[in-house]
């Protein structure tokens, strides 16, 4: 589309009030800062229920656009040609030749015009706009209206001093903008799961802090690896995240050597809900988020989620507890993390799987197999171990 000079951003306003309101749109404009860095736009504005991005000439309209897909909080966008407004003529010529020249280059045979104005003193109300451009479209290019199935919409938004449209709205995720909830730590396996449920926490605001178990030193870094690239992906929704990763196999040996084989996936699980607890403490976060969905393997049957549970302080956050796997595996693939998620790795929790593993694990079962571990030297051993890296965007 040529001639396009600034994107119009719209959030959803519902159930947003007083204070909220500033702060979900003061963080928002801050995110759409921070994710269009370094391609050279300098003003952003809050205007009212909507956000203005003003673009400077030979813009990099596809990279902008790709980038506030991205940008949680957004629910649609549109790259929007500007048109002085003179609220004084209420013919509306400006902005109707300019809507004319437009639908001109375009193959459209029927359109509609949809107008929204975001002050209600103007002169003319929304449909005095659509009826106005939508007639000087029919007799200056010859397209015909369609209400109900038009090829193509026009959508016109009307500011104080200025008249926006542009023919496509574009999706954003949704959601509220990262940083109004809070931080959260993610466990990160490397599996598909995992960060689906990140990308889902982070949707409604939240910051994340990953942390990864890795097999080492019995297995080689390769789903270290995976990890990085994952926690990668994810930083385009959140501009800056810290992954901990923390050599687990010396730990899982110790787990194998003193307890009942049956019982050592649960235990595997609650060894890395209290390390991960003590840097999520560190980092200020509120809760623990894991990619468990209920019965998929036997460490996700309500009785082994339970025991879990109970290792941990902080709430543990499951956001796709009700999900089946083919929802998670569609979510993965929007999200760009399934592509690395399958790719083969080692991950912790095969190192010395039992055959029969225990699926309805018993508190009393499992802390008297747990008496044999020194669990505060192990959480120590584990905190000690932890490497840290950070990751930035963009790249
Ligand atoms: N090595 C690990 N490091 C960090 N977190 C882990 C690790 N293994 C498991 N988890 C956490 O526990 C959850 C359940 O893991 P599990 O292996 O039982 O199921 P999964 O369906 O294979 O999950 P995923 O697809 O995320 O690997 C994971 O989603 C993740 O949050």
């Amino acid at each position: 589309m040529s001639g396009v000079n600034t994107v119009i951003v719209h959030y959803h306003e519902l159930a947003l009030k007083g204070r909220n309101r500033d702060s979900f749109e003061q963080q928002l404009v801050g995110n759409i800062r921070l994710a269009l860095k370094g391609l050279g736009i300098k003003q952003i504005d809050n205007l009212r229920s909507r956000i203005r991005v003003v673009l400077p000439p030979q813009a990099d309209t596809a990279a902008v656009t790709d980038r506030l897909k991205r940008v949680c909080g957004i629910a649609n966008f549109s790259l929007a040609h500007a048109v002085p407004l003179d609220l004084s003529h209420p013919g509306l010529d400006q902005l109707s030749a300019a809507v004319v020249e437009e639908l001109r280059a375009t193959s459209c045979s029927t359109f509609r015009v949809t107008a929204r104005r975001a002050d209600k003193r103007f002169p003319f109300n929304s449909m005095d706009v659509e009826r106005a451009v939508g007639a000087a479209v029919c007799v200056g290019t010859g397209k015909r209206v369609s209400l109900k199935d038009p090829d193509l919409t026009v959508y016109v938004e009307l500011l104080t001093k200025e008249a926006y449209f542009s023919v496509e709205k574009i999706p954003g995720p949704g959601g509220m903008p990262v940083g109004v909830s809070g931080t959260v730590a993610c466990l990160i396996s490397g599996g598909i799961d995992s960060p689906v449920a990140a990308y889902r926490m982070i949707k409604r605001g939240c910051r994340a802090a990953f942390v990864h178990f890795s097999g080492r030193p019995l297995v080689s870094r390769a789903s270290e690896d995976k990890v990085r690239e994952l926690v990668q992906t994810l930083t385009a929704y959140l501009y800056g995240a810290r992954l901990y990763v923390i050599p687990f196999g010396e730990i899982q040996r110790e787990i194998v050597l003193n307890t009942p084989a049956p019982f050592r996936v649960v235990l595997y699980r609650r060894m890395m809900v209290r390390i991960a607890e003590e840097l999520a403490r560190r980092e200020g976060c509120w809760g623990l988020v894991t990619g468990d969905s209920l019965g998929q393997v036997a460490s996700q049957t309500p009785e082994n989620l339970s025991v879990v549970e109970e290792a941990a302080e902080l709430p543990i956050l499951r956001p796709l507890i009700g999900m089946d796997k083919v929802e998670i595996v569609d979510e993965a693939r929007r999200l760009g993390t399934y592509e690395t998620s399958i790719e083969p790795d080692q991950d912790c929790c095969k190192l010395f799987t039992p055959a029969h593993p225990s699926t309805k694990t018993r508190f009393d079962e499992l802390r008297k197999a747990e008496r044999a571990l020194d669990i505060t030297a192990l959480v120590k051993q584990g905190l000690d171990k932890a490497e840290r890296s950070e990751f930035t965007f963009p790249i």
